[in-house]
């Protein structure tokens, strides 16, 4: 790959220290080196600040597969943003560890809310009406950047970990508005259409969530999150065990084969970025939002409680979800050719309506939980 030489100093070059996530991945038990793997392409971070090389292959990556492997070591933005999923990543168990009745007081999904607490088994995963096997608990940037006119209240572990949460959400807005430059740049979008939809001080769906998955019964395993896709526009992942599964598109999976669910393996010092629909509606379907959910770690791994580290990024509330105007720049993103107008649900009520519609419970009825995965349109 052909790199550019560098003439200027960039603060980005500046010596980093090598702290890092190490004894997270040590004390694991390892991914199985005899599984297939899902074909990221692995981009780095540094690369990425100084060679279009790598700008063109991130792109690739966004249009062919909407997932893809970053490589934050190197960079002293990404080794921050490495060092602070680290701290999460130990804040976690220590966090769950309040348990499910008082984490229970958090749970705001009765109240046509996502913030805060999703207890284990209250959304339906598959079209038997099965539920999940996982927690969540999502932490608004927007109530964290005090910029929230109706903050929620969380748990004091939380308000305890102020700091590092501040920091990873800046950090991950930051990397995340880099991304959409490299993206509005190829698509030809006038410059800084993609950020301004995404303002850091603008009110926006924006949220870490830190994930628990407890081992599963090796008799009795469902999935531990349904197939889905995200609602938003750009995902940054750190997993630490297996168990997210990609399917990947027909596009790439050699000819004459039918795509598998494929599990992504997590990388020490990478996380794993990808698309959602918000990037797809965008760019009238240049831009991919693949498919992907999450069962038991592979192996030996099965054995481990699975956590991970998610930060959603989502457009400004009050942003339509429809094609982007390219400004006259023909030629990257389809025009319109629907009737009338292209219409398009602000992202505040679209995220809304995907985050709460696959909410149930063992008080519902299976014929009832079969009902509303069919409506949910995640059959197809
Ligand atoms: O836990 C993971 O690896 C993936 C989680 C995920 O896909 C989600 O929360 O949308
Ligand atoms: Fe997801």
């Amino acid at each position: 790959m052909a790199t550019q030489v560098l003439t200027t100093t960039s603060p980005h070059d500046l010596p980093v220290p090598q702290i890092l996530e190490p004894h997270q991945f040590q004390n694991l038990p390892p991914f199985p080196n005899d599984i297939p793997t899902a074909p990221l392409v692995r981009l780095s971070l540094k690369q990425l600040r100084k060679a279009d090389s790598e700008s063109l292959r991130l792109f690739e990556s966004c249009k062919n597969l909407g997932f893809f492997y970053l490589d934050l070591r190197g960079d002293v933005e990404g080794e921050a943003l490495l060092k602070e999923a680290g701290q999460l990543f130990d804040f976690a168990p220590k966090f769950y560890d309040l348990g499910a009745e008082e984490l229970r007081k958090y749970d705001r999904q009765s109240q046509g809310s996502y913030i805060g607490y999703k207890g284990f088994g209250s959304n339906i995963v598959d079209e038997k009406g099965n539920l999940d096997r996982s927690e969540f608990y999502n932490i608004p940037k927007d109530e964290f950047l005090n910029i929230s006119p109706n903050p929620y209240d969380h748990p004091q572990l939380i308000y305890d970990n102020k700091p590092v949460i501040v920091s990873y959400i800046l950090h991950s807005h930051s990397l995340v508005s880099f991304i959409l430059t490299h993206l509005n740049k190829h698509l030809r979008l006038p410059l800084e259409t993609l950020t301004k939809l995404h303002a850091l001080q603008s009110p926006s769906g924006d949220q870490i969530r830190l994930i628990k998955a407890p081992p599963q019964p090796p008799s009795d395993q469902q999935l531990s999150l349904g197939k889905h896709t995200d609602f938003g526009s750009v995902t940054l992942l750190f997993n630490r065990l297996g168990g997210l599964q990609i399917l990947p598109p027909p596009s790439i999976v050699p000819d004459g084969t039918e795509p598998q669910w494929t599990f992504v393996k997590p990388l020490p010092g990478h996380c794993i970025v990808n698309l959602g629909d918000a990037m797809t509606k965008f760019t009238r379907g240049v831009l991919r939002s693949n498919i992907h959910r999450v069962v038991s770690p592979p192996g030996e791994q099965a054995t481990q409680t699975r956590y991970s580290l998610v930060y959603f990024s989502r457009p400004n509330d009050d942003v339509p979800l429809k094609g982007l105007d390219d400004g006259g720049n023909e030629g990257v993103i389809p025009k319109w050719e629907g009737e009338g107008e292209e219409d398009g649900m602000n992202s505040k009520d679209w995220i809304l309506l995907q985050a709460l519609r696959l909410k149930s419970d063992n008080n519902i009825l299976v014929e009832e939980r079969k009902k509303l995965w069919e409506a949910s349109g995640r059959g197809t």
